[in-house]
C-alpha cells in the first residue's frame, strides 16, 4: 500500500483501504519510506489513546512530517503537535472556553450568521457557490468572532490556509504560510492590548501565563482548525445529502434526526482524510502487529469509520443509522477541542439551508463537481447550486 491513495468514487474512501481486513497493515509513504496504516476502528482508538505514540514532528520522519509541519518547527503554543506536559498545559487553559456550555451559548448568533447569509443568497438569486456563499463563511465568521479576529482579514488566512492544507505544498511553502499566520497574530495581539475586546485572545492575554509567541500559536490554530473544517463538512455533507435524496428530505423535515444526522454525515465522510500521524517512542504491539520505536503509523480515519466490525452497513449514508462512535474528531488527548462548536454550526446550517430552498440541487453535473482529493482536508472546491 502506498499512501496517499486515489478514490474511486467522489464520496467513498480509496478502496484500497478495504482490499484487506488487518487492522494494522505495511504502508509505503509518498518518500518510499515504509511505516504502517491502522485502518481498524478498534486499533484506532488504541493508537490514539497511548501515551508511547508521540505527535510532535521531531520524533517523526521529515517527509511524514513535512506533510503537516516541517521537521522540529512546532510553532510555540501549537499544541495538536505537542504530548504531555506541555500540551497540557496549552490545552487546560483552553478547555474551559469550548465547554458544550460555552458553544450552546453561541447558537443564537449562529442562526442569524446563517440566517444572513442565506438572506443574500436569496437577494442575488440562483445558481450560488454553495461554499463561498455559505460553508466557508459561518464557521469562518463564528471563530473571527469568538477569537477577536477582523472578519475583513478573511482572505488573507483562508488563502494562507489553503496553502498549509495543499497535499504538494512544499515544506518551504509551510513554513511560510505559518511565519505569515503567526505574524499575523503578533500584530493582532500588539493591537489587542492596547484595545482588549471580549474575545478568547483577549482574554489568554488577560490571563497572563503566556507569552505573546504562545497566544500567536494557539490563536493561529484555532482559527486555521476552526473554518476550515466546518466549513469542508457543510459544502461535502450538502453534496452527500443533494445525492441522496431520501436522506436530505429526513434532515429537512424531520428535526428529531438532526443530531444524529450530523453524527452520520462526519462518520460517512471523513474530511480528515491523511493522517493523523503519530512516533511510536518504544516498541508497541497493536492487535498483534509489533510497532518499533521509531516507526510512523498514519491513522486512516475513513477506514476506521467505515469497519464492518463497529459499523452495521458502513458503506450507506442513513442518517437515522446509529453513529456516534465515528473517529473523525480523533480520540485521547487531542481529541478535538472544537468538537462541540463543529455540532452547532452542523446542526443549524444543513436544516436552515435545506429549509429555505426546499428545492435546492447542484446546478452542474455531480461528475464536474470539483473535489478536495488534493487537500489534507478533503471536501468540494466549489458547490454550483440552484432552487
Ligand atoms: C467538522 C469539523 C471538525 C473536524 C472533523 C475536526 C477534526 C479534528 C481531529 C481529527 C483532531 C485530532 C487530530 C489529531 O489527533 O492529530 C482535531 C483536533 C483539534 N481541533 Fe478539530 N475538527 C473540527 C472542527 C474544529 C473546530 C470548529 C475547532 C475550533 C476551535 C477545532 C479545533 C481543534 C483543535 C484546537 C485541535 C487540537 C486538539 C489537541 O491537540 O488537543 N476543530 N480536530
Amino acid at each position: 500500500m502506498t499512501y496517499p491513495m486515489s478514490r474511486q468514487r467522489r464520496l467513498d474512501p480509496p478502496d484500497e483501504l478495504f482490499g484487506d481486513p488487518a487492522p494494522v497493515r505495511p504502508l509505503t509513504f509518498a518518500d518510499g519510506h515504509v511505516g504502517w496504516l491502522v485502518r481498524g476502528h478498534a486499533a484506532g482508538r488504541a493508537v490514539l489513546a497511548d501515551p508511547r505514540f508521540s505527535a510532535e514532528p521531531d520524533r517523526q520522519h521529515p517527509l511524514v512530517a513535512s506533510r503537516h509541519l516541517p521537521k522540529g518547527r512546532v510553532p510555540p503554543g501549537f499544541f495538536l503537535r505537542m504530548d504531555a506536559p506541555d500540551h497540557t498545559r496549552y490545552r487546560r487553559l483552553l478547555t474551559g472556553h469550548f465547554t458544550v456550555r460555552r458553544m450552546n451559548q453561541l447558537q443564537p448568533r449562529i442562526e442569524e450568521i446563517a440566517a444572513s447569509c442565506l438572506d443574500d443568497m436569496e437577494r442575488a438569486g440562483p445558481p450560488a457557490d454553495l461554499v463561498r456563499d455559505f460553508a466557508l463563511p459561518i464557521p469562518s465568521l463564528v471563530i473571527c468572532e469568538l477569537l477577536g479576529v477582523p472578519y475583513e482579514d478573511r482572505e488573507n488566512f483562508q488563502n494562507e490556509s489553503a496553502r498549509l492544507l495543499r497535499l504538494d505544498s512544499s515544506p518551504g511553502e509551510m513554513e511560510s504560510a505559518i511565519n505569515d499566520l503567526i505574524k499575523y497574530f503578533y500584530t493582532l495581539i500588539a493591537r489587542k492590548r492596547v484595545e482588549p475586546g471580549n474575545d478568547l485572545l483577549t482574554a489568554l492575554i488577560g490571563g497572563g501565563e503566556l507569552e505573546d509567541d504562545e497566544i500567536a500559536g494557539m490563536g493561529f490554530l484555532l482559527l486555521v482548525a476552526g473554518h476550515e473544517t466546518t466549513a469542508n463538512m457543510l459544502a461535502l455533507g450538502t453534496f452527500a445529502l443533494l445525492e441522496h435524496p431520501e436522506q436530505l428530505a429526513l434532515v429537512r423535515d424531520d428535526p428529531t434526526v438532526i443530531d444524529n444526522a450530523v453524527e452520520e454525515l462526519l462518520r460517512y465522510l471523513s474530511i480528515i482524510h491523511v493522517g493523523p500521524t503519530r512516533t511510536a517512542v518504544e516498541d508497541v504491539v497493536i492487535e498483534g502487529t509489533t510497532i518499533r520505536a521509531g516507526e510512523c503509523v498514519a491513522l486512516s480515519i475513513p477506514a476506521a469509520n467505515r469497519d464492518p466490525s463497529r459499523f452495521a452497513d458502513p458503506s450507506a449514508l442513513d442518517v437515522r443509522q446509529p453513529a456516534g462512535s465515528h473517529l473523525s474528531f480523533g480520540h485521547g488527548i487531542h481529541q478535538c477541542l472544537g468538537q462541540q462548536l463543529a455540532r452547532i454550526e452542523m446542526r443549524v446550517a444543513y436544516p436552515a439551508l435545506l429549509r429555505r430552498f426546499p428545492s435546492l440541487r447542484l446546478a452542474v453535473p455531480a461528475e464536474e463537481v470539483p473535489m478536495r482529493a488534493d487537500m489534507s482536508i478533503y471536501g468540494v472546491h466549489s458547490l454550483r447550486v440552484t432552487w
